[in-house]
């Protein structure tokens, strides 16, 4: 069996971490070395060999004073070396600053700052490094500041991230609630998590600064005479490039090589920590029972502890766990923002940037999603949306939308793939198939248009179809006919239906199975025939109450539950749904009750219903 050790010793194996490590163990060598050995011939001065091409003497030539191009590359090596190491760290510095401070600042000023990082990270890096510079004064310490604020950015949008990702876990959630300040959360909880990315991002950063600063000499604005860097040897070199190319050879090289080997070497740290945490993630979880260890073998989607983060402390999906069988429909409900989409997203590899994803297991037709190529997901999961219009290419014909699936993750040719569109829209009763598929989306209706969408998931061989609210945007007729047919989809395909929708009474019309979200978590999970007599959670309860039958007084408002749900980012430790629940204790507002069997083929997460 092939383990987690054995996957990050393949990483150390392959040829790039070998060539990669080489070239920084060379560089570190030279580094060290090169101004001891090399340091008086690079600064010999001759003036009878002054402005010489390659020779054996000189193999690289000589400059403007007769010193040896070789020797002034090699001794320059610590100096280059030594300044994009320190820009680095500047840049890192300042980044993880930037980064961090939305944790700790208050709403607006955290918004602020991020939309800042969002803007510095759009803005050219070289413009900002030469900015910098100039304002810093011309010379190594202005460029190493300006190239050190170029690489700021990029730090502070990954600590952003990563520092999202953390921040929606239970115990900086605790802590929060415990009342422990927002610094102190900073620097015990969040940063030593995030840790080991940002040391990595530092490797590959090493190898950026490096070209960046020979970038900022050779423009004249970093290192100046008497000091030499490679970028200055190669200002220096390039002036007589057309005359003896070698002596810009010798430093461009020196760079070239140096950059290739750290981005090599960061990229081969940064690989085989994410296999280890992979590892990490799955066996550290706490003992959870043995069978959910395992994956689900009868499972065509399995979902185990998804969590989808925002920067700011926002987790509008925390620890969500679902598995759908070939051929079942199981709903997915909940009131709006209780983070059904975000699922739907996440599953689908759609959550939007900055937004961070993290789970023990997500698993489709039985093989890791992470595994899984582009054209191998697009073709076994379909996606269908509330706006069909969104779906849809409003400048191209639908028939040569749908043939494109076929020619992009099928390959097929564009007269077959054609063909099979026009199938397919008839397959999901569009009448005229044919005469449509030549036709524009703003030419069809809105079911048409949904029609057209479903028929699209259709082009591949969906195991999983996963529709969000696609009938909200449809009036009722039409609802109806597009659920009969997502129906007749899933027993003609034996696909999987994940059918989100905040209306319980479609969900229990439509679905085998009800799943009930709320706050980004799943509180109840029952048979839909069970919803009506068999449902325990209060807030299940309450959904089901809030909807109007035959005896309901049209003449007084509909049964509202009264409250609001909590923010993603003010979820407490306790149950979600306490402050809402005519049910809770103070054992429900302070810690959080797992989902546990209450029936057969039910689960519920609450303390005062459990038996
Ligand atoms: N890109 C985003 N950035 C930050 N927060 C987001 C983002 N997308 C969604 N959210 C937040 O996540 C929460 C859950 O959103 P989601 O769209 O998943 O809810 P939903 O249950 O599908 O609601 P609806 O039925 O209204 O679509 C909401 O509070 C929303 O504000």
């Amino acid at each position: 069996m092939r383990t987690d050790s054995d996957a990050r010793d393949s990483v150390w194996r392959s040829p790039s971490a070998i060539i990669g490590g080489v070239i920084v163990a060379l560089m570190a060598v030279l580094a060290v070395v090169g101004p001891l050995i090399w340091g008086a011939t690079a600064e010999r001065v001759d003036a009878a060999a002054i402005l010489q091409g390659s020779s054996a003497a000189h193999p690289l030539g000589t400059d403007n004073l007769g010193r040896d191009l070789l020797a002034r590359v090699l001794v320059a090596g610590r100096y280059s070396l030594s300044l994009a190491l320190v820009a680095t760290l500047i840049g890192a510095a300042l980044g993880i600053l930037l980064g961090a401070l939305p944790s700790v600042l208050p709403r607006r000023a955290a918004r602020f700052v991020t939309g800042a990082v969002h803007a510095l990270v759009a803005f050219p890096g070289l413009l900002l490094a030469m900015f910098t510079a100039v304002v810093a004064g011309l010379g190594a310490r202005g460029a190493v500041l300006g190239i050190g604020v170029a690489i700021a950015p990029g730090f502070a949008r990954l600590t952003q991230t990563l520092a999202a990702s953390v921040a929606g876990s239970d115990y900086v959630a605790a802590a929060r609630m415990l009342g422990v300040p927002r610094r102190r959360v900073l620097t015990r909880h969040i940063l030593p998590n995030i840790a080991e990315p940002l040391i990595l991002n530092l490797a590959q950063s090493l190898g950026g600064a490096l070209l960046g600063l020979a970038g900022m000499s050779f423009l004249g604005l970093g290192v100046q005479p008497p000091d030499f860097d490679w970028g200055r040897l190669l200002f220096d070199g390039f002036a007589r490039i057309y005359v003896d190319p070698e002596v810009a050879l010798g430093p461009a090289a020196a760079v070239a090589l140096a950059g290739i080997g750290f981005n090599l070497l960061g990229d081969t740290l940064a690989r085989a920590a994410a296999r280890s945490s992979a590892g990490r993630h799955q066996t550290d979880r706490p003992g959870p029972p043995p069978a959910e260890d395992e994956p689900d073998q009868d499972a065509v989607l399995e979902v185990r502890d998804l969590t989808v983060s925002f920067p700011g402390g926002s987790t509008p999906v925390r620890g969500l766990s679902l598995t759908l069988a070939p051929g079942e429909i199981v709903g997915l409900v909940g009131e709006s923002g209780s983070g059904k989409s975000l699922t739907a997203a996440a599953i689908g590899g759609l959550v939007p940037y900055p937004g961070a994803v993290t789970y023990a297991r997500l698993r489709l037709a039985g093989a890791d999603v992470a595994d899984l190529t582009d054209k191998e997901l697009g073709t076994a999961l379909a996606m269908v949306f509330q706006d069909p219009m969104a779906s849809l290419n409003p400048a191209l014909r639908v028939g040569g939308q749908l043939a494109e699936v076929a020619v992009v993750h099928q390959g097929a040719s564009r007269a077959d793939a054609r063909r099979r569109a026009v199938d397919r829209l008839g397959h999901v009763r569009l009448p005229d198939p044919e005469r449509h598929a030549g036709q524009h989306p703003h030419e069809l209706s809105g079911g048409m248009r949904q029609r057209a969408v479903i028929a699209m998931g259709l082009m591949g061989t969906p195991r999983v179809v996963i529709a969000d609210e696609p009938t909200t945007a449809l009036d009722v007729t039409v609802q109806r006919q597009i659920l009969r047919l997502l129906r007749e989809v899933v027993t003609e395909t034996g696909a999987a239906l994940l059918f989100i929708s905040h209306d319980i009474a479609v969900v229990g019309e439509l679905c085998d199975r009800v799943v009930v979200m709320y706050a980004g978590r799943v509180v109840e999970e029952l048979p839909a025939d069970r919803l009506a007599a068999g449902a325990a959670h209060p807030y299940t309860r309450a959904l089901i109450a809030s909807l109007p039958d035959l005896d309901t007084d049209r003449s007084r408002p509909l049964a509202g539950i009264p409250g609001t749900q909590p923010a993603p980012a003010r979820v407490g430790p306790g149950c979600a749904f306490a402050p809402r629940c005519v049910l809770a204790t103070a054992r429900c507002h302070g810690e959080r009750p797992e989902l546990v069997v209450h029936g057969p083929r039910q689960r519920v997460a609450c303390w005062e219903v459990t038996p």
